[in-house]
C-alpha cells in the first residue's frame, strides 16, 4: 500500500460553497497537515471523505479501499471537534460500548490513557472540558489498533503541555510504514514540528500539497523597499504584499533567491506566513 488516504476530483456543494474538485495524497507512514482559514472545506473534505456527507464526484480510498465498509472503519482512528459520543456516558460505560463497536478494541490501553490524561472513568462527559473531551476522543481513537488517525482541530482546546504529549504520541504512532494520520489543524505551529506534507485549502480548492521541509526549509520572504521591488524578476515572486514601508514578498527557493539578490534581506517563511501571503497576497504583473 502506498496510500493511506487518497482523494481525487473530490466534490461538494452547499448553496455558498464548493468543494472544488480536491485532490490530495497520505502516502502510507506519514502525518499530512490540513490547513486553510475558516470555512476553506477541511471538513467537508473529511466528511465527504468518511461518506459522512455525500459526495457529488470524485474517488475516495481509504486503506485501498474505495467502499468503507465494517473492516476499514475498524482501522480508521476518527477525532472530531466538539462531542464525539454520547454526553450521558462515563468514560468506563463508554468502554463497554466500544468494546462490542471493535473487534479489535484494547481494554488495557484504553483504561492506561485515561489515566495518563487523568480522566476520571466515573464522570458523565457532558460534565467534561472541552480539552478533556477532546483527550478521551483521541484516547479512543488510539485504543482499537487503528491504521490510518483521522484528525479534525482534535488539537484546538487543549493546553500546551497537553498538546506537546500529542504531538508525540503522533510521532510514534508513524514510526512504521503501517501507520498514518490526517490532521486538520489551525495550529500551524504544530504540524511545524510533526507533519511530512501540507495540504492548504483554500475556498474549496487545493492551492498546494507539499513537503513540510520545503515550505520551511526553502521558502522565504524577501523584504525590500518599492525601487528594490521594481527591480525584481517578477517570475521570482509567488505572491507580494506592500506593508506600510516595506514589500513583503514570498520565494520558493530563499537560497537561489539570496545568490540572485544579495543585497535584499530573506528570512525564512512560518507555514502561517505563507498561508498568509498566498491568501491576502496580490500576483506580480510580468
Ligand atoms: N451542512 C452544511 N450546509 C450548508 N453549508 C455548509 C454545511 N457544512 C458546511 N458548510 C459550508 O461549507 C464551507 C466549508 O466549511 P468547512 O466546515 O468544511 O470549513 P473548515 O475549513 O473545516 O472550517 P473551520 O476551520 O472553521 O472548521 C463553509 O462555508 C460552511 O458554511
Amino acid at each position: 500500500m502506498t496510500n493511506a488516504f487518497m482523494v481525487s476530483g473530490l466534490t461538494k456543494t452547499y448553496q455558498d460553497f464548493t468543494l472544488d474538485h480536491v485532490s490530495f495524497t497520505v502516502p502510507s507512514g506519514t502525518i499530512v497537515g490540513l490547513i486553510g482559514e475558516n470555512g476553506a472545506g477541511k471538513s467537508t473534505t473529511i466528511n465527504a471523505a468518511l461518506g459522512l456527507i455525500q459526495k457529488e464526484d470524485g474517488i475516495v480510498s481509504i486503506l485501498d479501499r474505495e467502499e468503507l465498509d465494517g473492516d476499514v472503519k475498524e482501522q480508521i482512528g476518527i477525532v472530531f471537534d466538539g462531542s464525539n459520543y454520547p454526553e450521558i456516558l462515563s468514560p468506563r460505560k463508554l468502554n463497554r460500548v466500544m468494546k462490542n463497536i471493535y473487534r479489535t478494541w484494547d481494554e488495557q490501553a484504553y483504561l492506561r490513557l485515561l489515566k495518563q490524561f487523568s480522566l476520571p472513568a466515573d464522570k458523565q462527559i457532558k460534565q467534561f472540558s472541552k480539552g478533556m473531551k477532546m483527550k478521551l476522543a483521541i484516547s479512543v481513537a488510539f485504543s482499537h489498533h487503528s491504521r490510518l488517525l483521522i484528525l479534525d482541530e482534535a488539537t484546538s482546546g487543549l493546553d500546551p503541555v497537553v498538546r506537546d504529549d500529542i504531538l508525540d504520541m503522533l510521532l510514534n504512532f508513524v514510526q512504521d510504514e503501517e501507520h498514518s494520520i490526517l490532521v486538520s489543524s489551525h495550529i500551524t505551529s504544530d504540524l511545524e514540528k510533526i507533519a511530512d506534507y501540507i495540504v492548504f485549502i483554500h475556498e474549496g480548492k487545493v492551492v498546494f500539497e507539499k513537503p513540510k521541509d520545503e515550505l520551511t526549509e526553502r521558502y522565504g520572504i524577501l523584504k525590500c523597499g518599492a525601487v528594490q521591488f521594481d527591480g525584481l524578476d517578477k517570475s521570482d515572486i509567488i505572491s507580494y504584499r506592500k506593508m506600510d514601508y516595506e514589500w513583503q514578498i514570498l520565494v520558493s527557493d530563499r537560497g537561489r533567491m539570496q545568490k540572485k539578490y544579495p543585497k535584499t534581506l530573506i528570512v525564512p517563511a512560518t507555514i502561517d506566513e505563507i498561508m498568509l501571503l498566498y491568501v491576502k497576497g496580490e500576483k506580480a504583473e510580468n
